[in-house]
């Protein structure tokens, strides 16, 4: 049977090339509160990956920023090794590669789905301006599992990092039945837009807003500097636009890097504001990020044990009840059961979590 190009609705789900394997009609859930970046030409750091399996939910090759240019073909040799090497057991393995319009991403996709594509579960591809990025991705990806005898799809990651693809980020998530999902990449997009911020993610103490003068009558009238200041999040606009993109088309939205190290309670914050945005994950650069991340994507016990209070409450699931006071309906329902479900799947993979929930009233099993 020849591969057909795909020319309609129909050929969407049509692997691309001869032998690939079928792509996915559904993108599962699979937990990725951490999406842990490791340096594979770094001896020290990808010594220790071996024994961050089951601490973070993905462990992230990275290839492309943050690796010397000298460096990139021993990171993608050290990635290989690490990946024939490694039982990663319930933790994924994902590599960000180069950019498309680089020399070393043609060799990042040939070298890694022929030698370990049979572990790599999805490949972050960095910069993506359109949908017609995914397309090339798309297909060649279809062409090296097909020569490679892969039995399942390799998925796709975009990070949104440009004007251009902001712009199109609705395209872009639905460009491949392969769209996993989609990071925000705060520095790259900074540069590209020309913001006059130099910090990798994260508030800005300059924007904010201001309370009102006091009223004339007041004494301490035109004093500004009673008046209360508020920093606002910079990156607000783009990570709703990312979450409503990723969940029309399926697929999950997760913050990017945050590059105060040494800040671990801002870390906190701006990825507390992206989950409560609907964001299922963020990226870690350094140890110190893991737990702040685990934390803060994993809804509370207290969150859940109310979630589970308004389902039980809620009988069929229609009509409207009182809880403490606070009305609650068939949409009041729906959001507990995104809390419910979301903790479920967690405490499936996480033992520490499923007592934590256990406790104050117990996940199905
Ligand atoms: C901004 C746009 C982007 O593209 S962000 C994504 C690209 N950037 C990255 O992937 C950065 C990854 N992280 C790093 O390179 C390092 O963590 C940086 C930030 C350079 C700090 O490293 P370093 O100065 O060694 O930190 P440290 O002395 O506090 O390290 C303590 C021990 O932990 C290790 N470590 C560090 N980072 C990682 C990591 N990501 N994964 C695993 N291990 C890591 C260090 O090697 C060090 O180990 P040891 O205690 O000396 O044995
Ligand atoms: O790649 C990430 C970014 O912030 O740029
Ligand atoms: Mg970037």
């Amino acid at each position: 049977m020849a591969a057909q190009s795909a020319t309609s609705a129909k050929d969407f789900f049509r692997p691309l090339a001869v032998g690939a394997p079928q792509p996915l009609r559904e993108i599962p859930f699979r937990p990725s509160r951490a999406i842990h970046f490791f340096d594979p030409s770094n001896a020290k750091m990808a010594a220790k990956v071996p024994g961050m399996v089951g601490t973070v939910d993905v462990l992230l090759g990275n290839l492309e920023d943050a690796v010397k240019a000298d460096n990139k073909e021993a990171a993608r040799e050290g990635l290989v090794e690490i990946g024939r090497s490694t039982d990663f057991g319930p933790t994924q393995l994902w590599t960000r590669v180069n950019a498309l319009d680089s020399p070393w991403v043609l060799d990042d996709l040939t070298r890694l789905v022929g030698e370990i594509g049979d572990k790599l579960d999805v490949v972050m591809v960095p910069k993506v301006q359109g949908a017609e990025d995914i397309h090339y991705v798309d297909r060649l990806l279809a062409q090296l599992e097909a020569k490679a005898g892969l039995d399942r799809p390799i998925l796709v990651h975009a990070i949104l990092e440009t004007a251009r693809g902001v712009a199109n980020v609705e395209e872009i998530c639905g460009a491949s039945p392969r769209m996993q999902g989609l990071s925000l990449g705060p520095a790259d997009l900074a540069a590209d837009r020309r913001m006059k911020t130099t910090r990798v993610g994260g508030g800005h103490p300059g924007y904010l807003v201001r309370e009102d003068p006091p009223s004339p009558t007041d004494p301490a009238a035109g004093v500004d500097a009673r008046r209360a200041t508020y920093q606002q999040d910079l990156w607000h606009y783009t990570i709703a636009r990312m979450v409503d993109a990723c969940a029309m088309h399926g697929i999950y939205p997760y913050y990017g890097p945050f590059g105060d190290i040494a800040d671990v309670t801002a870390c906190e914050d701006q990825f507390r504001n992206a989950f409560l945005l609907g964001c299922v994950g963020a990226w870690t650069l350094h140890p110190k990020q893991v737990d702040v991340a685990r934390r803060v994507f994993s809804p509370s016990a207290d969150d859940v044990a109310h979630a589970r209070r308004v389902v039980a409450a809620m009988g069929d699931g229609t009509g409207a009840v009182m809880l403490d006071g606070k009305m609650e309906d068939d949409a009041s329902l729906k959001q507990c059961l995104v809390m419910v479900e979301l903790a479920e799947q967690l405490a499936a993979i996480d033992p520490e979590l499923k007592a934590q929930y256990d406790a104050i009233g117990g996940t199905d099993d």
